[in-house]
Parts: structure tokens; sequence; C-alpha cells
């Protein structure tokens, strides 16, 4: 009998849905893989870089509007969406302040300047630690997401292994971060180094992380052979130690820390003409790869102790962090093989990721 696992609805608590048509496509996507809400994050074009409409800062998007488009455009299927606020250099402690105060927002998002896809409005850590911005999200309870690498850093220190971009950002500035604010409640994006696993296990229980699809399954080196642009995610892939240390904490028994976020992010033009964007599309399938990631990790999905461990991962830890609501309904997915299409929109394709890939899915959804 092929094997099903039925699971409670759940967010994805790290996703890219994009504006304008785009948001409709890759939110469809996410209602076909069960989720109920996401964390959606706002490099958007522009950013969403103010709280309320009403709020004059440039012509940015804002949280509040966002989060209802993403609303309505799931039908009504999604219970919750957390949109954080980019943070930018125009952003104040006040902005926040307020914010939170009215239930709007519930977290901010950092990115290095320049440091990944949308970046360009990022601005350096070291001015939000002085300036009262992560001050204000220690007082108001709101969530501070990082993506946590070192900027301007010249390409082989960037890649370097050992002292890359983000284990230098988890060896520096991270432990500074959570020493100066130390009720700071904060989320280690998209982890990809042991350095940084280390960092969050040692860290204090209201520090958490995020974990991709494409961390667990590939390194480095499935990229570079036969250079597999469509895996090409920033931060990189590293190489099998780094792989085992996000293996072994998702799928440790006594995981609290590390959750679901896919980082699913849709490029219509992926590729440039001479080279290509930053980002692997996992909408649709990413509970299949979750599921195929665990097993490649060792646990066995058949058995009702590996289901929980998975269960827990995908559908507990980061909605009871974030306090979303409950969910009512399940989905089921199955071990046979899922037959994979690239997304048309506005006359483009997305090509989600295992499409060309050497490994292909082993579970689908019922
Ligand atoms: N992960 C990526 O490589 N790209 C993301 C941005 C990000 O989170 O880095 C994107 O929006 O395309």
């Amino acid at each position: 009998m092929t094997l099903q696992i039925t699971l409670p609805h759940w967010y994805d608590l790290h996703t890219h849905f994009r504006q304008d048509e785009t948001v409709r496509a890759t939110v469809a996507d996410h209602v076909k893989m069960g989720c109920i809400g996401a964390l959606a994050m706002p490099n958007t074009k522009p950013p969403v870089g103010k709280v309320f409409e009403k709020d004059d800062v440039k012509d940015y998007k804002s949280v509040e509007a966002y989060r209802q488009e993403i609303m309505t455009a799931s039908g009504g299927v999604f219970q919750e969406v957390i949109v954080p606020l980019y943070i930018t250099r125009d952003i104040k402690p006040e902005m926040i302040t307020a914010g939170a105060k009215k239930g709007v927002l519930k977290a901010c998002k950092y990115y290095p300047p320049h440091g990944t896809t949308g970046a360009d409005f990022g601005a350096p850590f070291d001015m939000f630690m002085e300036n009262g911005v992560f001050a204000a999200m220690e007082e108001s309870g709101v969530t501070l997401c990082i993506h946590g690498e070192e900027h301007g850093l010249s390409a082989e220190k960037y890649f370097d292994r050992g002292e890359n971009a983000e284990e230098l950002f988890y060896a520096n500035k991270m432990p500074l971060l959570i020493r100066r604010f130390p009720k700071l409640r904060v989320v280690a994006e998209h982890l990809t180094t042991k350095v940084a696993v280390d960092f969050v296990k040692s860290a204090p229980e209201h520090v958490k992380a995020t974990v991709t699809p494409q961390h667990l399954m590939y390194t480095i080196g499935t990229l570079l052979q036969g250079l597999k642009y469509h895996l090409y995610c920033l931060p990189l892939l590293k190489f099998d130690e780094d792989r085992l240390a996000l293996r072994q904490a998702v799928t440790d028994p006594e995981n609290t820390k590390f959750f679901a976020g896919t980082d699913s992010a849709p490029h219509v033009k992926k590729v440039t003409p001479c080279g290509c964007a930053a980002g692997c599309y996992t909408g649709g399938i990413a509970p299949q790869l979750y599921a195929q990631a665990f097993e490649m990790a060792g646990v066995d999905l058949s058995i009702a102790q590996g289901q929980e461990v998975f269960r827990k991962f995908l559908c507990e830890i980061g909605q009871t962090y974030y306090d979303l609501p409950k969910a009512q309904g399940t989905f089921t997915i199955e071990k046979t093989a899922e037959n994979i299409k690239p997304l048309a929109m506005a006359g483009e394709t997305i090509i989600p990721l295992p499409l060309g890939m050497d490994t292909p899915m082993t579970w689908s959804i019922v």
C-alpha cells in the first residue's frame, strides 16, 4: 500500500509572493500545498517599507495593504498572514511602536544591503542597533527576521569556507544583538551553516530559525555539477557538514527551535545574459520536498515517531511561536512521484526547483 501522511494545514513562515499578478498565482500554489497562511517577505517592488497606508514614506507599500492583498488572493483560505516591515533607512522607532500597538505589525525584516534579490533598500545592521529600531521592537514584542549574512565582502570572502558571509554574521553580529537586546524575539532565516545552527541552539529559547527544503537536500556540489542555476539562492548552499548540522537540528525529536520557512522565491526572469538571480521556487511542492529531505536525513516517515518529528517541524513550532490560529483541517501527502509543471505567469514561466534536478521528487499531494 502507498504510504500516506495526513498533516494539519500549515503556515509557510518565510516565503515570497511578490507583487501585482504574481501574488494570485503564488498564493494559489501555497493553497494547493495545504497552507493556511504565511509570513510573506517584504522585498517586493516597491518594498513594504511602511506600516499603515496613510504613512507618508516614499512610494513604499504598507504592511496593512500587502497583508490584505494576500488574504484576498487566497479566497478566504488563509487564516492569517504576517507581513514583516522591511527595515530601511526610512524606518523610525515610532513606526514600530505604533504598528505593534494597533496589532498590525508582528515582525520586521533585516536585509544586508544589496545582499540578495530585492535587498537594495537594506542598511547596515549596526545602524539599527544604535538608532532605537531594534530597541523599539524588543519593547513592543515585534519579531526580528534576519537574513544573517555580512555585507560588502568581496566575492572570495563572501563564499569563503569557514569564514563566509553567514559564518561571520553569526560569529560576530548575532552574539552582540542578543546580548544587547536580551528579550528581542529573533528568527534567523534560511540557515545554511553549522556555525549558524550552533548559534541558534545555544541562544535563548525565543531565538528560532527557519530552514528551507533546498538547504536540507543539497550542497554546493549539487549546484555546481551541471551548473543547476535553479538551485542558486542566497545564502548559497554550503558543504556536507553544514547540511548534516541542519538535518540533525530539524530531525531532533527534542527540536523546539527550527521550523519550516521555504524561502520560495519566484523569478520570471531567472537567467540574465551573464548570470542568474538568486531564489528557488518551491510553491506547490514544499511539504513533498521537506518529506523527501527528512527521509534523506534518515527519518523513517512510515512510523509514528518519524511522522511526529516531521509534523512538529512543518506545522507546529513556527505556528506556536507566532501565535497563529490553529489549523482545523488537514491535507495528505503520499509516497508517489509528483509530475511537476512550470508555473505560467503573465506570459512567462517560473520553473519550480526540482525540474531538471537529478533527484526526482518522491512525494506528492493527494
Ligand atoms: N533566497 C533568495 O535567494 N532570494 C530571495 C530573497 C532572499 O530571501 O534572499 C528572493 O526574493 O528572490
